[in-house]
């Protein structure tokens, strides 16, 4: 290794996510093939055991990438130095939870993280929120780390694309590599809208090569939309292979970019584009070059797609609204 390590801390490490996740960030998938990594794993104290187990494992894959393997059940301590941050443990709805508990409990855990992202990552951190609901709970840290530049926190809607490219590829007949310029636009919640209006398959555009607005109202937008559920009734847990693989997506293409003839989609702090009220974590088209990324701008948005986009940016607006009154942001 002739580079320094980057520090990627990943809470929520003993979790299904992350046992899917460490193995590829030390395989070299997150960063790339060059680039070594040292990984500061994060967990509650009572599952600091099977994070350790994990280590374990960890050293068994002989990654000559990974740097090594430190573990903490202190959100200070983990974030120290932190280059790259993967918030993916979250605090899960149960039986008999209103949205407000489940924001409130999530505040307890994304409040003091921001706050640590804030004393202590490095001045390049860049933070992906993974754990649910994603948009709100990297709202909540970001605004506890007021001195991190804002737009380094984002939340992962890069599942519900790349479910979204499935779902085409199929319907189209077009391998995924084919599919470009598609939207994620909204919460990563059932609210989200899919936009394949801009898309294109493999030179066409989608919506003229489907030219079916029933079947994109009635089967695909909610197929792509609840896929997580659809994913929890089949497996009895939610997705973790697949979510792995879209963090990893989202944070090597913020890093390594985007081709210029495609964008991704990322929930990221809006500028007001396209109507959606400044501040929030909301999902836009976006382009990524130099580890920076812009908001894809001028795309026409029709009928089909304005209330679709309002509907998903109201419910953001609706829990940003619940975690104000709880203090939270
Ligand atoms: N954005 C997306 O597309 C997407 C997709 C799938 C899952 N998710 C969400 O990701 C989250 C994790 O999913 P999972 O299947 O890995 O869950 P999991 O329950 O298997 O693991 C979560 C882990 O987080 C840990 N944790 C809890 N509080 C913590 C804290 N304060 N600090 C550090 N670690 C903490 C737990 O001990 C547990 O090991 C869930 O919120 C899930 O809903 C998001
Ligand atoms: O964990 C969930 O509620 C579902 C998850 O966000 C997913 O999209 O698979």
């Amino acid at each position: 290794m002739t580079q320094a390590p980057v520090n990627v801390t990943v809470t929520g490490a003993a979790g299904q996510i992350g046992y899917a996740l460490l193995f590829r960030i030390a395989s070299g998938q997150l960063l790339g093939a060059d680039t070594p990594v040292r990984l500061r794993l994060l967990e509650i104290p009572q599952a600091v055991s099977a994070a350790e187990g994990t280590a374990l494992e960890l050293e068994d894959g002989a990654f000559s990438l990974l740097d090594g393997v430190d573990i903490f059940d202190d959100a200070k301590r983990a974030f120290e130095g932190c280059n790259v941050a993967l918030l993916v443990g979250a605090r899960p709805r149960t039986k008999g939870m209103e949205r407000g508990d489940l924001l409130e409990a999530n505040g307890g855990i994304f409040k003091p993280q921001g706050e640590a992202i804030n004393a202590g990552a490095a001045a390049d951190v860049k933070v992906l929120v993974v754990g649910n609901p994603a948009n709100t709970n990297a709202l909540i840290a970001q605004a506890h780390a007021p001195d991190v530049p804002a737009g380094r926190f984002t939340a992962m809607t890069r599942l519900d694309h790349n479910r979204a490219l499935a779902q085409l590829s199929g319907k189209l007949n077009t391998p995924v590599s084919q599919i470009k310029k598609l939207t994620i636009w909204g919460n990563h919640s059932a609210t989200q809208y899919p936009d394949v209006f801009h898309a294109e398959a493999a030179g066409r555009n989608v919506a003229e090569a489907i030219n079916d607005e029933k079947w994109l109202a009635e089967e695909f937008i909610p197929r792509v939309a609840k896929r997580g559920a659809e994913i929890i009734e089949a497996r009895g847990a939610s997705s973790a292979a697949s979510a792995a693989s879209a963090a990893i997506d989202h944070m090597h293409t913020w890093v390594n970019g985007t081709s210029s003839d495609d964008w991704t989609s990322m929930a990221i702090p809006s500028d007001g584009s396209y109507g959606v009220p400044e501040g929030l974590i909301s999902s836009f088209p976006v382009r990524c070059s130099g580890g920076n990324y812009e908001i894809v701008q001028g795309l026409e948005i029709n009928e089909f797609s304005r209330p679709r986009i309002d509907a998903s940016v109201n419910e953001l607006v609706e829990e940003r609204d619940a975690v104000r009154k709880l203090g939270l942001v």
